[in-house]
């Protein structure tokens, strides 16, 4: 049963007064409605569309999905210097893969509607909501609701250059690729960030021919030169990825897009393709809100300014939450807000701040790109050390064939306090949750190297970077 289907707006009640009225049923607001209404707070859930959650439905789940079974073509491929060969050629059952993904996508949909179907009906609204004030809202054309507090808990969406709308329907966000019911033969994905390098090395992999054009140098995110480095060679030993790109023609020609550009050997390039995959940034979803009704100040982007400590806009009585803020695009800091947010809320106008968790980032490549703590730009040059890591000859990753990715670790030169790192490598999901959880910690370089690591496993490259980085320490 979707969220529409189990709204109230059945119900002739034309306004509605509650104590925390939340602006999206996502991650972020259900968090948000289930803290404010734990804190004994009547609360209101309004969601314009079916739910489910973007994770679930165009978001993380279904990305994992497709990485899954990109992973096993790829493993199947590569077999033979381990002794295993395949009898026969690898095939990739482009429709059976995007059948799977939709069907598990499905599954993680339902889930979440299942739980969100425990909230009472006379709690819900289903209708585009938008400011009168800052204490009131119009939801669809004619229900007005009344609220002490209320959360902006609205989501992103995929910021699409304008330039790419002459292209019709070729162009794609991630939400029509999970989608398909069969694997295009080619793809061009605009921009090398997180979902560009997620779904280009994926579809890279079941078969599709995949060019990544990026802008500026930017990759994954990535801050530190020498890693940004490391990461495009490395991808590019397998597909084509350049965060340097430079196009200079795209057209739609039929069913195709033609695109001109300078290869990275420096030659004029033209191909056809059949899908331009924008992953060009995601905007937080505030148009349409009437935000210019409200006392909210707005940065040039059009974002409320609000406090990360207490997701407080200002000193009025609206929150704003997940991705929606724009601060940080990640699943458990929606959540994390989410109930930041229906708690202040909930105690308006006795708003606390909280203390934000450690920040940490992992792409879900192979190898696999994290995040943790400060990023490297933020660093003040000469303020601390690197420790670096090979992962060429880290002994678990040889074992395996993994052998890819090169690590920084970032230390403070006086204190030895552990302050940040940026680095692709096999188990980088595992890893950035240990060095996330000692940076939480306050911990220092000694104190992460007194600590007990098995034998053998790829954390030993950590190991070796701590190392490096106390050695750098001693002579500095
Ligand atoms: C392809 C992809 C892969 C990702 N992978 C990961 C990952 O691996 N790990 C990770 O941590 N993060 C990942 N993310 C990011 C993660 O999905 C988001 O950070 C998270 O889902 C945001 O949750 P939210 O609650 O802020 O927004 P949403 O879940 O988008 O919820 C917002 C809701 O608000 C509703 N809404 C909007 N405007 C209105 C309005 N005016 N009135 C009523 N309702 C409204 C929308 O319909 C929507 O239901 C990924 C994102 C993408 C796109
Ligand atoms: N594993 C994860 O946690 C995960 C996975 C997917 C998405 N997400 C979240 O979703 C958000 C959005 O992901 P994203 O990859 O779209 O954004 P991003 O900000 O990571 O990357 C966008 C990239 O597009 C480039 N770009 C912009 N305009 C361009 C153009 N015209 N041509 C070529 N390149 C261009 C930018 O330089 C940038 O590198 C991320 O911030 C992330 O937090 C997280």
């Amino acid at each position: 049963m979707t969220f529409a289907q189990r709204a109230s707006n059945n119900d002739n009640r034309h306004v509605r007064t509650t104590d925390v009225a939340v602006i999206g049923a996502g991650t972020s607001g259900l968090a948000a409605y289930r803290t404010a209404r734990a804190a004994g707070k009547r609360a209101l859930l309004i969601e314009q569309g079916a739910g489910g959650t973007t994770c679930a439905r165009e978001g993380c789940m279904p990305s994992k999905l497709l990485i899954a079974a990109a992973d096993t073509a790829h493993a199947a491929r590569h077999s033979t210097p381990f002794g295993i060969h395949i009898d026969g050629k690898v095939e990739v059952d482009g429709q059976k893969v995007m059948q799977r993904v939709r069907q598990e996508r499905d599954r993680f949909v339902e889930r979440v509607l299942g739980r969100a179907a425990t909230i009472p009906s006379e709690d819900r609204l289903n209708g585009h909501a938008r400011f009168i004030d800052d204490t009131t809202l119009l939801v669809g054309d004619d229900i007005t609701v009344h609220a002490n507090s209320i959360v902006i808990a609205t989501g992103s969406s995929p910021a699409v250059p304008t330039s790419f709308h002459t292209l019709g329907d070729r162009v794609v966000v991630n939400r029509d690729v999970f989608e398909w019911h069969d694997l295009p033969r080619s793809v061009a994905v605009f921009g090398a960030g997180i979902i560009g390098l997620e779904l280009g090395q994926a579809l890279s992999r079941l078969g599709t021919h995949v060019r990544v054009f990026g802008a500026n140098g930017s990759i994954a995110a990535l801050t530190d030169p020498i890693i940004k480095k490391a990461v495009t060679a490395c991808f590019n030993e397998e597909y084509y990825v350049d965060p340097y790109a430079n196009v200079t023609d795209m057209q739609r020609d039929g069913d195709h897009v033609v695109i001109t550009f300078t290869d990275r050997q420096g030659n004029e390039t033209t191909e056809h393709f059949d899908y331009v995959l924008a992953a060009t940034g995601r905007k937080p979803n505030l148009d349409g809100l009437s935000l210019e009704r409200t006392g909210l100040r707005l940065d040039e982007q059009g974002v409320p300014l609000f406090d990360p400590l207490t997701l407080q806009c200002g000193q009025t009585p609206i929150f704003i939450a997940g991705d929606a803020n724009g601060r940080l695009q990640q699943l458990h800091e929606a959540s994390f807000e989410g109930k930041v947010a229906g708690e202040n809320a909930a105690a308006f106008p006795d708003v606390r701040p909280v203390q934000r968790n450690s920040p940490i980032s992992i792409v879900f490549s192979d190898p696999q790109i994290a995040m943790v703590g400060q990023r490297y730009s933020d660093l003040t040059p000469g303020s601390f050390v690197i420790g670096s890591m090979d992962f060429e000859d880290q002994g678990r990753s040889r074992v395996m064939l993994k052998n890819r990715g090169m690590m920084h670790i970032y230390a403070d030169k006086h204190s030895g306090r552990f302050l940040g790192a940026e680095w692709a490598s096999p188990s980088a999901e595992h890893i950035a949750h240990l060095l996330a959880w000692c940076h939480q910690q306050s911990l220092t370089i000694r104190q992460m190297l007194d600590m007990p690591v098995y034998h053998p496993v790829v954390e030993e490259g950590l190991v070796s970077a701590l190392q490096q980085a106390e050695a750098a320490r001693a002579s500095e």
